[in-house]
């Protein structure tokens, strides 16, 4: 990583709730994909990581999840190392992942599929659940529905949901508005700022890069596993050479 982009880096990751910090690894034995890479949020914010395709923003999270094993770097969440922790006791911890793909229970109702993230849970979780239909009122209409005869958007609250019923202090989204109408996406962005003014930390992966920007606190841009280019939304919308590299002039 360049110094500059060091320094950038550093400069929005002063108080984290989450860090990868300095990730290095790939999958298996493969080759690395990550060289480096840092990637935080602090409490309450959104962090948007944005890149080319195959820029490892996909792989970033999954290290952040321990769902790769990084070689080297750490990652903390309330300051506490947990980079030897599986993906299930980081859900203990208070992290939550909403994959890309396959990320709800098609066959399930809608509501059962939001009981199905509160497994984890042994208290009363009808205040979550309640909560969770005012956010998405859709869902509250169609909680005896199976989740697989939903729309496409309608499918990822139902999954930004699930992973909500377990109360969790960050939340993690890969690419949430993919394959979605622009309508049902700024919904979507508009929903997800009301989960980080309730304190949830939101990192998210996106496709969709300038609206994503848009809504976020800090962003990353990420070029071959490493940071190219790190600020806050607007920063990076108004830096000439993010905006002709990436976001298209
Ligand atoms: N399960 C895997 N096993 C081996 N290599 C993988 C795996 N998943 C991704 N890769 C490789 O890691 C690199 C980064 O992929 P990744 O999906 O993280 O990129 P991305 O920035 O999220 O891209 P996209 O926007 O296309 O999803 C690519 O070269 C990809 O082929």
């Amino acid at each position: 990583m360049s110094r500059a982009a060091e320094a950038q880096v550093a400069e929005v990751a002063q108080d984290p709730v989450l860090i990868g910090e300095g990730m290095t690894g790939g999958y298996g034995r493969g080759a690395d994909i990550l060289h480096g890479c840092t990637i935080a949020v602090e409490r309450g914010k959104i962090a948007v990581i944005v890149g080319p395709n195959g820029a490892g923003k996909s792989t970033a999270m999954k290290a952040v999840f321990g769902m790769l094993n990084i070689r080297e770097g750490s990652v903390r969440l309330g300051g506490k190392d947990i980079t030897a922790l599986s993906p299930q006791a980081r859900v203990a911890q208070g992290m939550a992942f909403v994959p890309q793909v396959r990320n709800i229970f098609p066959s399930l109702s809608v509501e059962e599929n939001l009981d199905m993230g509160a497994f984890l849970r042994r208290d009363d979780i009808s205040e979550t659940k309640a909560q969770i239909f005012d956010l998405f009122p859709i869902l509250k209409d169609k909680r005896r529905q199976a989740a697989g005869e939903l729309s496409g958007g309608q499918r990822q609250q139902v999954a930004v949901g699930r992973a909500l019923m377990t109360r969790p202090e960050v939340l993690m989204l890969d690419e949430p508005t993919a394959g979605v109408s622009p309508i049902v996406m700024d919904e979507l962005f508009d929903r997800i700022i009301e989960v980080a003014r309730t304190g949830i930390s939101i990192l998210m992966v996106e496709q969709n890069a300038r609206q994503a920007l848009e809504i976020a606190d800090v962003g990353y841009v990420l070029v071959q596993g490493a940071n190219a280019h790190t600020g806050t939304g607007a920063e990076l919308l108004s830096d000439p050479v993010v905006r002709r590299s990436f976001l298209g002039g």
